[in-house]
């Protein structure tokens, strides 16, 4: 159902949390390494050929000259979550934000946050959950969760600052 891809095999660590989220939400996907710049070839026949291979949302992770998410939405009719990855060599992440970001009409990808493959991942569920009931009967539960979970933390802090609330 979502197609995970990223440039580099060194993008895996911040990649695999879109994995994770995905796995947590009970969403089948794919993960594997595709350049524009190292293999364009492969990147070509991915992008080509994702949609009639039952992905239905590609998120591609790329960092520095971060061309990759851009090159596959301008081939696919896929929705595209683009995900900026501050690489080592990069100028604090900026370099791979703006490559991601800046697309011409025509051509969109939804750029989260730098690093943010998990916001990723989550995008990816609401995407399917527009027309997939289950899906986003899932992602109720998770906003219901990630709710009782700062609830929680509140009486936390309460209890350590009494004072410190008005309510
Ligand atoms: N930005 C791209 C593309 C691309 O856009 O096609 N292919 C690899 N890369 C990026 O190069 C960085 C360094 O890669 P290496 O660690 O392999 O040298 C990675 O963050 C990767 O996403």
């Amino acid at each position: 159902m979502v197609g995970i891809i990223m440039g580099s095999d060194s993008d895996l660590p911040i990649m695999k949390q879109a994995a994770e989220v995905l796995t947590e939400l009970n969403i089948p996907f794919e993960l594997t390494i595709v350049s524009a710049h190292r293999t364009p070839q492969r990147m070509f026949d991915y992008a080509k050929s994702a949609h009639e291979r039952g992905i239905n949302v590609i998120i591609a992770g790329a960092g520095g000259a971060a061309h990759l998410p851009g090159m596959v939405a301008s081939i696919t009719p896929l929705p595209v979550v683009g995900v900026p990855i501050k690489s080592s060599n990069s100028i604090d992440g900026w370099d791979s934000i703006l490559s991601i970001l800046q697309m011409p009409n025509g051509i969109p990808v939804a750029t989260v946050a730098v690093n943010a493959a998990k916001n990723a991942g989550i995008l990816a569920a609401r995407i399917l959950g527009a027309t997939n009931p289950t899906i986003q009967q899932r992602m109720v539960k998770y906003q219901e969760d990630l709710q009782k979970a700062v609830e929680a933390k509140i009486e936390i802090v309460k209890g350590d600052y009494p004072n410190g609330f008005d309510q």
